[in-house]
């Protein structure tokens, strides 16, 4: 299968206290498109960071990661962070001042598309993960936490990129609910072929993915 994104010997730290703290050592890994990845492991074993590190937030110390084989400091970083990968977070980020529709239209690209196109994808997205028409036009504000984290998604839908990632994205939510959630993550790698990374602390989320990995002193073990 292609690899979509490659860590190739990744180093990376953080100097806390004037001392250099190694968070992941030589790592390597690759990712695909159409595959539910979880990156499971302790608290403060690096999770976070090797999210950070896939979406250009940070670069690696030592090392390189390639995006379809090719570095992502050639692409640029800013490029691969804009069109290559979009993040999901537990806390959904959404606009609060804007309605479910308008949040995911500004996932989109401006590009060649009329406004009104623009919202008919979103609604039409949003339908597809579950909400109403009348959902899609409320204030996210108004929408419970699992029918907030369906907008975060579509949004990352919306944006074309090839590689979903996300961090905790069910931390918030009942189990029910989280449970739905991860059923559409799992859509998002095999129904909409998406290379879907995510962190978690649930077991639950971990056992509905394809591929996991623990991570624990700085490596990454396929479970
Ligand atoms: N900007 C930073 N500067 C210094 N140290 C940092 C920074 N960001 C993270 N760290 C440290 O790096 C380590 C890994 O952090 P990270 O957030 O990646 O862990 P995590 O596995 O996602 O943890 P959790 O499960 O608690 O969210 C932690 O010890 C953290 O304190």
């Amino acid at each position: 299968m292609e690899a979509l994104l490659e860590f190739k010997d990744v180093t990376f730290g953080y100097v806390d206290g004037g001392k250099r703290v190694e968070i992941l050592n030589d790592v390597n890994v690759s990712f695909a498109k159409g595959i539910f990845y979880t990156i499971i492991g302790p608290s403060g074993s690096g999770k976070t960071t090797t999210l950070a590190l896939a979406s250009a937030l940070d670069v690696p110390r030592k090392g390189k990661i390639h995006f379809l084989g090719k570095d992502i400091k050639k692409i640029g970083y800013s490029k691969h962070r804009r069109e290559n990968v979009v993040l999901i977070f537990q806390n959904y980020n959404l606009i609060n001042y804007l309605t479910a529709i308008e949040n995911v239209v500004l996932g989109m690209e401006v590009s060649n598309s009329y406004k009104g196109e623009r919202k008919k994808k979103a609604l039409k997205l949003l339908n597809d993960l579950g909400l109403t028409e009348d959902e899609a036009k409320r204030n996210v504000l108004k929408l419970s936490g699992g029918q907030q984290q369906r907008v975060a998604i579509a949004r990352a839908l919306a944006s074309n990129a090839d590689i979903i990632l996300a961090d905790e994205p069910t931390g918030n939510l009942d189990q029910d609910t989280a449970r739905e959630i991860t059923t559409i993550l799992q859509e998002l790698a095999h129904k909409y072929h998406k290379c879907v990374i995510v962190v978690s602390h649930s077991q639950e989320v971990a056992d509905a993915s394809d591929i996991a990995f623990h991570l624990k002193n700085g490596t990454l073990v396929e479970v």
